[in-house]
């Protein structure tokens, strides 16, 4: 597995070595001990799988007394995958960064607790599949708005057009009004 910070340096990017042959391909998705070591001492107990149509976008969400850590990836399809840091006193508070994950880079992301999460579905549709450091709490859940100026992320929108969310997230706070760390 290599492992690889980005720009904002505690979200990780993960691509697994992946063994092909005849009959298809074999590649380890997670190590603990591995894991520990480029990403810190985080244990994970709960796993999550949710699929989307294309123009889809979840968030982005965060969990704010319980926050979780998520180490995502997409099994089937194509996402671009958003992690903003919400952590006041970081260096790279208020900043986002954006990778494409898909079936075919196999690429994982770690996204740890203190930032807010979402993915807009750039491919046919995606199956998305994440491992969680906390339990779902969803009173403790905030929903910032994909779109919020302050933030000002560049999500690769097909033909410029508005990506479809749901009800909860159309009502999402502006960076303003959310909760920070
Ligand atoms: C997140 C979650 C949801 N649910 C139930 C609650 C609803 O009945 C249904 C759909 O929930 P929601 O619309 O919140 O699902 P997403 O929009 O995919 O939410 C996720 O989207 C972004 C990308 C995230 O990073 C979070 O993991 C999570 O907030 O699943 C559960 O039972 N357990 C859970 O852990």
């Amino acid at each position: 597995m290599h492992y690889e910070k980005l720009s904002i340096p505690d979200v990780v990017l993960l691509t697994p070595n992946v063994f092909g042959d005849e009959r298809g391909f074999f590649m380890e998705t997670f190590r603990q001990s591995e894991f520990e070591n480029h990403c810190g001492p985080y244990q994970f107990v709960q796993d999550n799988h949710s699929k989307s149509k294309q123009g889809i976008l979840r968030g982005l969400h965060y969990q704010h007394q319980h926050p979780q850590g998520k180490l995502v990836r997409v099994t089937r399809g194509e996402v671009f995958d958003v992690a903003v840091d919400m952590r006041q006193h970081s260096p790279t508070f208020k900043q986002w960064v954006g990778v494409r994950l898909s079936e075919k880079n196999q690429h994982m992301l770690w996204v740890p607790p203190g930032f807010a999460h979402g993915f807009y579905v750039t491919g046919k549709e995606a199956e998305f599949q994440y491992k969680c450091t906390d339990y779902y709490a969803p009173a403790d859940e905030v929903c910032l708005r994909w779109n919020d100026l302050t933030i000002g992320i560049e999500w690769p929108l097909k033909d410029g057009a508005q990506p479809q969310v749901s009800a909860k997230d159309a009502k999402g706070l502006t960076f303003e009004r959310a909760p920070t760390f």
